[in-house]
């Protein structure tokens, strides 16, 4: 009993550290301008503010601490430090989201940079619209304080809307912050019909999609700070991703009204998803940040319709941007990979691009040029796309070609198109029989990205390609990319450094193996299971 208190204590005290550990490190990415970066004067506050001595617990050492997780604590602090550090008053209603400062600092001072960077006037005389204000109207005080610019607020909640007003009123703002109340229908056309031009637009989004009870939603919350927020404020059908979906359509159609177009989003998955949306509707012009403080993560986007000769987005200044993002990308879409030296069968990278690219056309597989945002992927990546099963049993095809080409010798007539015409046909008698499925001709049975790099050792010599495949769509599933990759490694004749591997079977690959039999039948995973084992 006293063994299990003591290993109790001790869990919670690494985990407790670990987790400071994770706010220390995230800390120091904030923006380098960020007066949060330095954690507040907790001593400074109790002396001079009543409201904070409230919240404020001093410890056995004399330290003062704040609990995060106590009701109110997080409204208390954000108001006392508006006061402090930015001259605010406010009054946060108690049922309202609470505004963090260093998440919303670390967002305007990234929209203070992209401002300079596009070369716009001073900061004073710049004009920003901020969608879904709150009712705190947070974004619009701190510019107005900061730079002493106008801002428009927009806000679909009647009493977001009422306190967002008191707050500009009760800091003698009204000539500079102007707020309205808008169709919860639209998120930017309504606000941008006039002739004026607006300099930025920026927003933080409803998060949470529409799905439930209040109490699903609080759960989703951050663990270590009490809730803050109400549904109607945190809120929208389809979460954050239709939102901001919805703000990119909308910007196409308003275009250069607003010169650059920001939002801030709270899920991970969403930055792959919208750099490839906005991708998709040609919008090259963009960039995107990590916002990193305390122990959460945001990410900004931003994106322009002016040409880059005007406002260049792309090297536009970021926060951070994590160095790993390409290889994580790889990581989490769980790539196949073929890994083999380089001097095994070519003289340089060139040749291997030459040697795919010839492979490609033999088997009728596509090429296409690849939708993902990889600016700085050093190697050769593009999307493949191919109809039909042409690579399954191409050995046999291939003997059968080398049959046919022997007879042609004495014939010379009509040999290249004999040779098509049987793999063809052959190619599509295979599919039919050995999955038992009626292919559709216009549903690919394969789509994948492929990346293939070059891993550079100290020792030119030692130089390894690495060949990463991942699966995107197709009606013959991974099982069929298994399989290419399978044809892949005969072709490119390096199986013996798979085999190599085979006599040292590796922990983490079996574990990985493992995970991945949910998503395949019985029969597939014990050829994925023989092959795998065989992998790099
Ligand atoms: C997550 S809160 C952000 C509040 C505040 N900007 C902040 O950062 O603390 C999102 C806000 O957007 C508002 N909202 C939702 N749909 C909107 C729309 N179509 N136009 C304007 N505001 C909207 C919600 O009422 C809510 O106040």
């Amino acid at each position: 009993m006293q063994f299990k208190t003591i290993k109790h204590v001790l869990t919670s005290l690494l985990k407790r550290k670990k987790n400071n550990c994770l706010e220390m490190s995230l800390r120091k990415f904030m923006h380098p301008r960020n007066i949060y970066k330095k954690i507040p004067d907790f001593k400074k506050l109790v002396l001079l503010y009543p409201e904070f001595r409230d919240i404020a617990i001093v410890n056995l050492t004399g330290k003062i601490k704040i609990d995060f997780k106590r009701e109110g604590t997080l409204r208390v602090l954000t108001e006392v430090l508006l006061k402090h550090d930015f001259n605010l008053q406010v009054k946060i209603p108690p049922n309202k989201l609470v505004p963090t400062l260093p998440l919303r600092l670390n967002y305007i001072l990234w929209i203070e940079d992209l401002m300079k960077h596009a070369s716009f006037n001073e900061m004073k005389e710049v004009i920003g619209i901020d969608i879904g204000t709150g009712a705190v109207c947070i974004y619009p005080l701190l510019f107005a304080k900061m730079y002493g610019n106008q801002m428009i607020a927009t806000e679909v909640d009647k009493t977001s809307i009422q306190t967002a007003i008191e707050h500009v009123k009760n800091n003698n703002l009204e000539d500079i912050i102007k707020v309205y109340k808008v169709d919860e229908r639209t998120i930017l056309k309504e606000i941008i019909k006039e002739d004026n031009v607006y300099h930025f637009t920026m927003c933080n989004p409803p998060f949470f999609e529409i799905e439930g009870s209040s109490e699903k939603i609080i759960k989703q919350l951050p663990p270590r700070n009490a809730p803050t927020g109400n549904e109607v404020e945190l809120t929208v059908q389809g979460g954050e991703r239709a939102f901001i979906i919805q703000m990119i359509e909308e910007s196409m159609e308003i275009k250069e009204k607003a010169k650059i177009y920001t939002t801030m989003f709270g899920r991970r998955s969403n930055l792959l998803f919208l750099l490839k949306f906005l991708k998709k509707k040609g919008i090259e012009n963009s960039t995107w940040t990590e916002f990193c403080q305390g122990h959460t993560k945001r990410w900004g986007l931003a994106w322009s319709f002016l040409p880059k000769d005007v406002i260049n987005l792309t090297n536009a200044p970021v926060i951070r941007k994590s160095g790993d993002y390409i290889a994580k990308l790889l990581k989490e879409q769980r790539p196949m990979e073929i890994q083999f030296p380089m001097r095994h069968k070519f003289a340089s990278f060139d040749d291997l691009v030459n040697f795919l690219e010839e492979a490609m056309e033999e088997l009728h597989i596509q090429i296409k040029e690849l939708n993902l945002p990889i600016g700085n992927f050093n190697g050769w990546s593009c999307q493949l796309i191919a109809d039909n099963d042409t690579w399954s049993h191409a050995r046999r095809k291939r003997r059968l070609a080398q049959r046919l080409m022997n007879q042609s010798v004495n014939h010379d007539t009509g040999q290249t198109s004999v040779i098509n015409d049987i793999t063809e046909n052959d190619t599509e008698k295979l599919i039919k029989n050995n999955s038992g499925d009626i292919v559709r001709k216009n549903e690919p049975l394969l789509i994948c990205n492929f990346f293939a790099e070059v891993i550079e050792h100290e020792e030119p010599e030692n130089d390894e390609v690495k060949i990463s495949m991942i699966f995107e769509k197709g009606i013959g599933g991974k099982v069929a990319l298994e399989t290419f990759r399978q044809y892949l490694i005969n072709k490119l004749d390096v199986r013996e450094y798979f085999q190599k591997q085979h006599e040292r079977p590796n922990k983490r690959k079996r574990k990985r193996l493992e995970t991945s039999k949910i998503e395949i039948n019985s029969e597939q995973v014990e050829n994925l299971h023989k092959n795998d084992t065989e992998s790099v």
